[in-house]
């Protein structure tokens, strides 16, 4: 039965039915929330799960396991495919002849351009497409969270329907096109995860665990180090995913990499004036008031950002200035690109909007900015770091550009591996900051809206 105390199903909704195909980490997460405010769930993964996703959810209300897709697909009046990236124009044809007449289908995909041209290719012309996209990992609660809507051949009734099944999620609906969903989700997701996972690479090539080098470790470079180990702690395929498949992710982790070469080798060359005139304009370009992006309060704390610290500076162990390449070619590539990384905002996922803080609290403090600058060009106990840093941007590049899934999975593994015994503590110590973050960020931007 459809209702429970605590439904969310309204009156003529009573018999509607769910229907999940793909049972990993979105789809149980979809799931068990759709499952609790009252909806029907029809779900299934790969038929050799079937039994073992039967006793799973043996005497769950409101779930039951089929056998596969094409029984999901028959039975239920909106079905979503949350199956990797890579696969979704396989299983879709595998699946959609079978959608039931009128039913409305949508993917939990990251990257939107290969989802719609499957549906298109392979779904009968009687059924809807209203796709949707969690911007979170399947561990964070969806409320607040941005839940991107793209309602591509349905018309506003199906529409209104997907809202109301998936309001129990209490997230923030977007509404976009498939190819504006993707433009942004190159920036917020493809280049944010290019940037942190060179970090990694970078750090694994020099045999480091940077937190635990016998020195103060400040606060940004904290927040790098937990969302590097967050990213390498996923499953692969959902960053090659989203960076592989994506048309407009090519563009722009490519101009990631070439700001990382160019500033790379200004640096080397000693060349102050360049870089510090480089560095300005595209600060002028990204948050000058041109861009009218400056908010009058930062998106993080400045007190947030230290309590994140590890030790305390001392005369042994002092603070240890950074040139923060990975930043400053993140704002000379916004700038070459011509984004504004603020209009992405409402797009926005937990990491994204962490790295636009640390980000902004560099271009914020003119003299850390100048510090960085300095730092760049005289400090030479950075450059090994860098010179990894660089390689491992242009290695991410490459494979992106080339869309080498094999490639990118063994080059992520490899690192993956190295950072596996610390996954644990960095999720415990990430958490914590995640909602801290996020609450001093929710402040910022309400202070803004009010
Ligand atoms: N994880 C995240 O943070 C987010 C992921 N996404 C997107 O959501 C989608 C799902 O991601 P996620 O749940 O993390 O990935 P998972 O790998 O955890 O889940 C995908 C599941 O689909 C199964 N599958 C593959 N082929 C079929 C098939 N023919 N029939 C039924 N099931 C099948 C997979 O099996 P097998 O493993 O054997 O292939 C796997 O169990 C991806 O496209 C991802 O990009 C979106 C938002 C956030
Ligand atoms: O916040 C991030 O960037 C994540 O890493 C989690 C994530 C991964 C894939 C998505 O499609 C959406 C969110």
């Amino acid at each position: 039965m459809a209702s429970t105390q605590t439904s969310h199903v309204p009156a003529g909704m009573e018999n509607f039915t769910v229907g999940l195909i793909g049972m990993g980490d979105m789809g149980r997460m979809y799931a068990e929330k759709l499952s609790e405010a009252g909806w029907r769930i029809l779900a299934c993964d790969r038929e050799d799960r079937y039994d073992s996703l039967k006793e799973k959810y043996n005497g769950k209300k409101n779930i039951e396991i089929l056998r596969n897709g094409h029984l999901v697909s028959r039975a239920s009046d909106y079905i979503i495919y949350s199956v990797e990236a890579a696969f979704i124009d396989r299983v879709i044809a595998q699946y959609g002849p079978s959608t039931k007449m009128g039913a409305i289908v949508g993917g939990q995909t990251s990257c939107k351009s290969p989802e719609i041209a499957a549906f298109e290719a392979h779904l009968p012309s009687d059924v809807f497409i209203v796709s949707i996209h969690s911007l979170h990992g399947p561990g964070v609660d969806p409320q607040n969270q941005p839940l991107v809507l793209i309602q591509h051949r349905a018309p506003d009734s199906a529409l209104h329907k997907v809202e109301t099944v998936l309001s129990c999620l209490k997230s923030k609906y977007v509404h976009l096109t498939a190819k504006e969903h993707d433009r942004i989700t190159a920036d917020t997701q493809a280049v944010t995860h290019a940037a942190f996972l060179s970090m990694g690479k970078a750090w694994h090539a020099n045999r480091q665990y940077p937190w635990e080098l016998s020195r103060y470790v400040g606060g940004i470079e904290n927040v790098k180090m937990n969302i590097m180990l967050r990213i390498y702690s996923q499953k692969w395929h959902v960053y090659a995913g989203l960076a592989i498949l994506n048309p407009e992710a090519r563009q722009q982790v490519a101009q990631y990499a070439r700001s990382v070469t160019e500033l790379y080798k200004l640096m080397l060359e000693g060349d102050l004036p360049g870089l510090t005139a480089r560095i300005y304009a595209a600060r002028e370009k990204v948050f000058g008031p041109s861009s009218n992006a400056w908010a009058s309060r930062p998106l993080l704390e400045p007190s947030i950002l230290s309590s994140f610290s590890l030790g305390t500076p001392t005369p042994e162990t002092p603070a240890r200035p950074n040139n923060h390449l990975s930043l400053l070619a993140m704002v000379d590539c916004w700038a070459a690109l011509a984004i504004v990384p603020y209009d992405h905002m409402l797009c926005s996922t937990p990491l994204f909007r962490l790295r636009l803080g640390v980000t902004e609290h560099l271009f914020r403090n003119t003299d850390m900015l100048d510090e960085a600058l300095r730092t760049a060009v005289d400090d030479k106990r950075y450059r090994s770091d860098d010179l990894e840093f660089t390689f491992a941007a242009r290695g991410w590049a490459e494979c992106v550009t080339l869309g080498h899934f094999e490639t990118w999975e063994k080059r992520f593994v490899s690192t993956q591996e190295f950072f596996q015994p610390r996954f644990a503590d960095a999720k415990k110590v990430g958490d914590e900051m995640m909602k801290k973050v996020q609450a001093s960020m929710d402040e910022a931007l309400k202070l803004e809206k009010d």
